[in-house]
This record gives C-alpha cells, structure tokens and sequence, in this order.
C-alpha cells in the first residue's frame, strides 16, 4: 500500500500526479482555522506533508504519529518548529536556489520603484495629473553608483549584489556574521558592521531569514542611524523590521522611502498607514512568484518529499542531521 501524505497547496496537475504514483495523496485548500482541524485529522495516518504558510508547530506534531518527512514550498522556514522536528528524527525539506534570481529581481524592482517613484507616478498618470511637462514635484532619485547595503548575504544577497554592481555600478557593502568571498571578489564587496552599514548605504536591502536573533534587527534607533536620504527594501521577512518604528520614521522624514515585500503581518492589514504613504512601495509578497519560479518550487518540493519518504535525501533538507540516525 502507498504511504498517505498530507498536501495543503494546489499543485500543478503533472506534480499533482507525480505525487500520486508514489503517495496515497491528502488534499486540503490551503491551512487555516478552517481546514487545520482536518488536517489534523488526517495526519493521524500520513507519513508525509508538503505545503506553504502553514504553521508546523508542535500541536501539528503530536497529531502525526506517523510523520517521516516534511516540504515546504519555500526557502523559508520560520513557519516551522525545525527543533521540535529534529528532536523526532523528521527531515524538513524546502527549495533554495530555484527562487534566488526572482527574488533578487523582486528586490531590484523594489529599488527602482521606490527611487524613480514609479509606482506612485503611474497612479498619477492614471489619475489624469499628466497636464504638461512635469516638474520636480514627480522627480525621483538615482539608483546607479549609489551604494547598496545589504544585510543578509547568502544566496539572495549575493545575486542582489551581482545585478547592483554588475548593472548599476554601485558600491555594495555588507554586514555579516562571516566574510564572503564570493561577494568581495566578484562584487568588490565590502564587508562592515551594522552602524556602518546603517550610516553609508543609500539603499539598505535586507534578505534575512525570521529568527529569534533578526526579530526587530531593525528598529527605531537603527533607523536613526540611516541617512535622511535613505530607502529601505525588506523581501526577508516582515519581523526583520519593526513596522511601527519604521512608519514613524516614514512619516517624519528620518528615512526617505520603503520597498516592501514582506510585512509583520500578512495579508497587510487594509488600516495599516503603510497604506496612505506615498514613498511607500508595498507588494504582496510575491518575491518568488513568476509561473516559472513558482512551478520550479513546487517540483523541487514534490521531488524533495518523495526522496525523504524513500530515504534517498541528497540536499535541501534544513535540519540533516537526522539523516544519520
Ligand atoms: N519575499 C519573498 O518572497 C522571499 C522569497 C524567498 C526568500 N525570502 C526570505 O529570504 C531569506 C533568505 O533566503 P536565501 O535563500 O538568501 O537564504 P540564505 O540562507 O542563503 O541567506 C540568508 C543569509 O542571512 C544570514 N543571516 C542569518 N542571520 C543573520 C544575522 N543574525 N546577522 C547577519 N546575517 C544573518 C545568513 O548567514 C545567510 O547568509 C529566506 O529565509 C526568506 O525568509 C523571501
Ligand atoms: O521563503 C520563501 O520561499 C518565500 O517567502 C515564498 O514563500
């Protein structure tokens, strides 16, 4: 008999049905307060799971007696308890490198929109403000040979950093916890430390994962640090930033402007002042969504499940070290 998996994304119908040659398949739309008690139930039996946004806390564990791996449809993976995983011998598995050229694409949209006011200039447009030559009222700033300040470098900061320097000729420097070589010899890199980075950076980007040690990274006094001509673009995860201090700091001129793709909460609340910003650029989440990213994940994830559940793990899992127990 096929091993029972829980699936809680819809997948493209070939995926669908790879997963169906080798797993009694599961499906659920999606896991909110409405499905998760199903799920929960039908965890009773599964021995796998693969999906995206849930949260894989221990609540879900204890309902999944059965579980021998787990994929999500994401690099990140802050959504799950990797420790409590870990401690039950449960492989997490989850699809770097298919998305980093999209997400640092994503992230240089956020630098362009923000600095040329492209968004808010085409909204002009729209509203029927075009009436003439235009004056310095809709002028934006320059991008190239600014400098770009990234925090988080690892794959998504260095293909950032690839298009800022190679493209735009911009100075790039970065804050990290080590030095990488790749970024300084090919990027001309430079590496500091989180003051510096805050004071030179024209643009501060920041593709940092949600952990206990990036909650708030950024907050009110190390915005204060930034320069007044500074623009902000998070495509991490929201938590990195402290959204209350830095729309105080939006709304008082401590920094220009913000590229956002990423947010404390998502969906963005419909009343939150990120809204009526207009140096705001706010996105929703779609860091890794073009057809083909997005089909790229979801194979890596289906073809990730099937090698934990037939014990075949050669990469991508998070926590591997309970591949040799
Ligand atoms: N907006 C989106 O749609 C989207 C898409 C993909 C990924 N992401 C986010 O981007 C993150 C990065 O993805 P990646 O593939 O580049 O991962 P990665 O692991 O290659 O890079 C993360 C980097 O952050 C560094 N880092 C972690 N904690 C740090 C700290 N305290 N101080 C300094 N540096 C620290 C790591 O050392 C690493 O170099 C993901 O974890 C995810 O949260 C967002
Ligand atoms: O972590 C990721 O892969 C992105 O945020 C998409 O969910």
């Amino acid at each position: 008999m096929k091993p029972s998996i829980v699936l809680y994304k819809k997948l493209p119908a070939d995926l669908r049905q790879r997963l169906d040659q080798h797993f009694n398949v599961i499906e659920f739309n999606g896991m909110n307060s409405t499905t998760r008690p199903q799920i929960l139930d039908a965890l009773q039996q599964a021995e796998g799971l693969i999906g995206s946004n849930g949260k894989v806390d221990k609540e879900l564990l204890d309902h999944a007696p059965r579980l021998r791996g787990v994929s999500t449809i994401s690099v990140g993976f802050d959504n799950f308890d990797v420790e409590e995983l870990t401690r039950r011998g449960i492989p997490l598995m989850h699809t770097p490198t298919v998305l980093t050229d999209t997400v640092a694409d994503t992230m240089m949209t956020l630098v362009l929109a923000t600095a040329r006011r492209a968004v808010e200039s085409a909204e002009r447009v729209k509203a029927g403000e075009w009436n003439g030559s235009i004056g310095a009222d809709w002028f934006g700033v320059d991008v190239h040979h600014k400098t770009m300040g990234i925090l988080g470098m690892g794959r998504i900061g260095l293909a950032l950093a690839k298009r800022a320097h190679l493209g735009f000729d911009m100075p790039i420097l970065y804050t990290a916890r080590r030095q990488h070589a790749e970024a300084e010899n090919s990027f001309n890199a430079r590496r500091c430390d989180l003051d510096t980075l805050l004071a030179e950076s024209d643009f501060l980007c920041i593709s940092l994962p949600h952990t206990d040690e990036t909650f708030h990274m950024i907050s009110r006094e190390q915005l204060a640090k930034m320069k007044s001509s500074a623009i902000l673009v998070n495509a991490g995860r929201g938590p990195v930033v402290d959204e209350e201090a830095l729309i105080e700091a939006l709304q008082t001129g401590v920094i220009h402007a913000a590229g956002l793709d990423v947010f404390e909460q998502e969906p963005l609340p419909k009343d939150s002042p990120l809204l009526k910003l207009p140096n705001v650029v706010a996105l929703p989440h779609i860091g890794s969504a073009t057809h083909e990213t997005r089909y790229g994940m979801a194979a890596c994830a289906v073809d990730n499940l099937i090698a934990a559940l037939t014990g075949n793990v050669k990469e991508f899992c998070v926590n591997p070290e309970v591949l040799k127990k």
